[in-house]
Order: structure tokens, then C-alpha cells, then sequence
């Protein structure tokens, strides 16, 4: 297909829409609380001297609000990060394919929301005394913490049981989709244990609640992902991350199981190079859970896998990459051209995982596919090697799924794929690896 026979990416144009509300709304409200954050910052630590470029900073966050809410010009970068090229070349791009003067609403939704973060970035690095900070380190930190009894019953389940199950597929599927469901904020699982029952009480129970979300996968290659990952010995699987907190907690289970049985020899996880989409993975965000989890008391089973998981990391049977590709506005089609080595390292996997909403949009090109589309087709040239993407639906953006499928979600929820609440577990298997 070319470009023109493609179906178009999701943008602005349509008042009402979800991406048309993301950017009215919540992108604003998400950058003030960026800019209060690094305000309190720099109102606890920063003195004297630094204040003014610090508040400098501030200054240009105010100003990208003001362009975003006005629809001015979407400006070059003005720090001499390495990927600023990149940038470049892309916005130029985007303009010429969308409106010559690169204006705010004028440009598809993923390049500008992506764009948004980028322009944080920007600020962040221009300022000595901001370069380092996360603006996006409290929300982290505090929806950590509020998961925490969840954290420690899958810690319990992962520890005490998962790996001793008989019944091997069993636990690969609880655990995919504990790591499915971890994409949808508020995981509500094992939500009738009160940690005074027994392990095997919260097994059945969890598995009950799993059964009846079930309902809400609207395309399920479980199966499939089975038949290839039963077949696996001392394999290597990709985890290409996405939230960190109980997102991350449940992708570690379920690499623990996979190396743990000796389904993989080596589990590497992708994560972001600087704060991205407000709760995305950063190094910092996976060593301060590692600490947090080590924190436990000794008996407890969270402190146990902190434990086994430092090792895994020093020993290189978990490795952690953030290549600069993840941070960049590309689809993934763009990759093998933009990010070779990345291509390549992806291509050697015996699987590649790929969690949450962003990721899923830059699979499928963010177009506006008609959902029945299959989901190779939406895939496009991208096919390095078998891969699965685990998404809980959070914008408009879907292949593969039955258009009786989508009526029934409509039906039952308008707002069925933008809040999270239905999702998808895609299997894509290049001929090489059936
Ligand atoms: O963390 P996730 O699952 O990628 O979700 C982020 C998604 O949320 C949104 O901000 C919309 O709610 C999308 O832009 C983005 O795809
Ligand atoms: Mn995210």
C-alpha cells in the first residue's frame, strides 16, 4: 500500500474526538502538573543563583501551554540533545505532508503528543539545576505505594506458587495476564483477598476474577503465544516496557516465570531514556522499585525477588536497554531505517512482548484502520520477528478484532476503547517461526 491508499493517521480534525479532547484537555493538565512539580522542586532545593534559569525553564513550559492551547507554530528545539536531528527531520516532514507552518492541531496526534514530552525534555535539559529531575517522579512514586497490597499478594502468588504449579500453562496465563491488565491503571485483581486466606484460596479466586475479564479481551492469541512459548528452551524474550509500578511489577513476574522455568535464558527489558508519557518506565523508576521491594520485611516474598531480580540484573539474565528509538515520534515501521541496531538486537529475539497503548499506536502507524483489519496488515513492513502486543485500550486505534466484536463493546460501554476497560493480546508469527 502507499501512502495515499493507507488509511489516515488520527489527528485533530474532528471536534469532539478523543484525540481532539486529549489535546484541549488533558495535555494541558498534564503539563501543569509538570510545571508544579518542578516548581516545588525547585521551591525545596535549588538556591539562590540557579533560581533564575531554573525558573527559566518554568517559563518555557508556560509558553508551550500557551502555544499548544493557541495553535502556534510547533517549534525547533533549542538543546543539542542527540536527538535533536531526528526531531528536526520529522517535524520538517510532518509539515510538509500536513500544513507548511507546522501549527499546533495541524499535525497527526501521535507526532504532537509525542512533540509535548520532548518539549519537557527540553526544558529539563536547559537548566543545570533541572536536568536531572523527573517531573513526573511523585505521580510515580505515589501510585506505586497505592498499589502496594496488590504488589505484595502477586509477589506472594509469584514466589509461593507460580513457578511449582503443575499445571505449567496455567500459571503462563495467569501471569500474562496479570502483565495485560497491569497496563489498565487501577488493577483491580484478586480483589476479594484480605492476605488472612491461603495461597491456594487467592490462586482460585484470582483465576475466577481472570476468567470473567476474559470477557473483556476482544482478540485473544493466548493460544498461540502458548504453543510457541511452551516450545521455548533457555530462549530470549524482549519486553518492551511500558508504566512503571505495577505495569512493571507484573512484566518482572512474568519474566521471573519464564527464566524460572527455564523457559528463557535471558529476559531483555526496553525502557525509556527520560521521563515519557508521564508514567513510563525509566532506569531510575525500575532501581527505586527494586529498593522499594528490598525494603520489605526479610520473610516477606517481595524482598525475596528484589533480591533474586539485583542478581538477575548483575548477572545479565535481566538486562535493561533504553535506546533512544523509544523516546523518538516514530512509528515502528520507521525502525529498521531510523534504529538499525535496535532492528537488529529485536530480530535475534525468540519473542518480542510489547505492552501497553503507546506502543500498540506506533505498531499500527496510529492509523485509523477499519478494526477488522488483520492485524499483520496493520503491522506493515514491521515483522523482525514473533511478537505480541498486550494492550489495554486507551485511544481509538485497532486491528484485528471483529466488527460484531466492537458493536458488542459499544454496546456494553461508549467509552469501551479509551478507558482502559476492554484490551487485546495480538500475536503476530512470521512463517520462519511456525
Ligand atoms: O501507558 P499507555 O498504555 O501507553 O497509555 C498511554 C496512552 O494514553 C493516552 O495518553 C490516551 O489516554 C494515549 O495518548 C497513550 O496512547
Ligand atoms: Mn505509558
Amino acid at each position: 500500500m502507499t501512502e495515499s491508499t493507507l488509511p489516515p493517521q488520527l489527528d485533530f480534525s474532528k471536534p469532539g474526538s478523543f484525540p481532539y479532547e486529549t489535546l484541549r484537555t488533558r495535555m494541558p493538565v498534564i503539563l501543569t502538573k509538570a510545571i508544579d512539580s518542578l516548581h516545588q522542586h525547585i521551591s525545596d532545593n535549588v538556591e539562590d543563583e540557579g533560581r533564575s534559569e531554573a525558573m527559566a525553564s518554568i517559563g518555557r513550559l508556560t509558553k508551550l501551554k500557551y502555544e499548544m492551547q493557541t495553535g502556534k507554530v510547533m517549534r525547533k528545539l533549542d538543546d543539542d540533545g542527540d536527538d535533536v536531528d531526528v526531531w528536526h527531520e520529522t517535524l520538517d516532514r510532518m509539515a510538509a505532508q500536513h500544513s507548511e507552518d507546522a501549527k499546533w492541531w495541524k499535525l497527526p496526534w501521535l507526532f504532537s503528543e509525542c512533540y509535548m514530552y520532548r518539549r519537557i525534555r527540553e526544558a529539563t535539559l536547559l537548566s543545570r539545576m533541572l536536568r536531572d529531575v523527573d517531573p513526573f517522579w511523585g505521580s510515580k512514586t505515589s501510585s506505586y505505594h497505592c498499589s502496594e497490597t496488590r504488589i505484595g499478594e502477586l509477589a506472594a502468588f509469584v514466589h509461593g506458587t507460580a513457578c511449582r504449579m503443575d499445571n505449567n500453562e496455567k500459571a503462563f496465563e495467569i501471569l500474562l495476564q496479570f502483565s495485560l491488565w497491569g497496563n489498565k491503571s487501577d488493577l483491580s485483581l484478586m480483589a476479594d483477598f484480605d492476605g488472612s486466606e491461603s495461597l491456594d484460596h487467592m490462586q482460585a479466586s484470582t483465576e475466577a476474577h481472570l476468567q470473567e475479564l476474559k470477557q473483556h479481551i476482544l482478540c485473544d492469541d493466548t493460544a498461540m503465544l502458548w504453543e510457541r512459548v511452551s516450545s521455548f528452551k533457555n530462549a530470549c524474550v524482549h519486553i518492551v516496557l511500558d508504566n512503571a509500578g505495577i505495569e512493571l511489577f507484573s512484566d518482572l513476574c512474568f519474566a521471573h516465570w519464564l527464566v524460572h522455568t527455564n523457559h528463557a535464558k535471558t529476559v531483555v527489558f526496553h525502557g525509556k531514556a527520560y521521563p515519557w508519557f508521564v508514567s513510563d518506565v525509566t532506569r531510575r523508576d525500575l532501581d527505586w522499585m527494586l529498593d522499594q521491594l528490598s525494603e520489605t520485611e526479610d520473610s516477606d516474598a517481595r524482598a525475596h525477588l528484589a533480591a533474586l531480580w539485583k542478581q538477575h540484573f548483575a548477572e545479565g539474565v535481566f538486562v535493561y536497554q533504553s535506546d533512544p528509538f523509544w523516546t523518538y515520534p516514530h512509528e515502528f515501521e520507521r525502525m529498521p531505517e531510523s534504529a538499525p541496531d535496535l532492528y537488529k538486537t529485536l530480530a535475534s529475539a525468540d519473542l518480542i512482548m510489547f505492552k501497553g497503548d503507546l506502543n500498540y499506536r506506533k505498531l499500527v502507524a496510529d492509523r485509523m484502520w477499519p478494526a477488522d483489519t488483520p492485524f499483520e496488515k496493520a503491522l506493515g513492513p514491521f515483522t523482525p520477528a514473533m511478537l505480541v502486543a498486550l494492550r489495554t485500550l486507551k485511544s481509538d486505534t485497532l486491528a484485528g478484532v471483529p466488527l460484531a466484536r466492537v458493536k458488542q463493546a459499544e454496546e456494553n460501554d461508549p467509552a469501551w476503547n479509551v478507558n482502559g476497560t476492554t484490551a487485546v493480546i495480538q500475536c503476530f508469527r512470521p512463517a520462519a517461526a511456525q
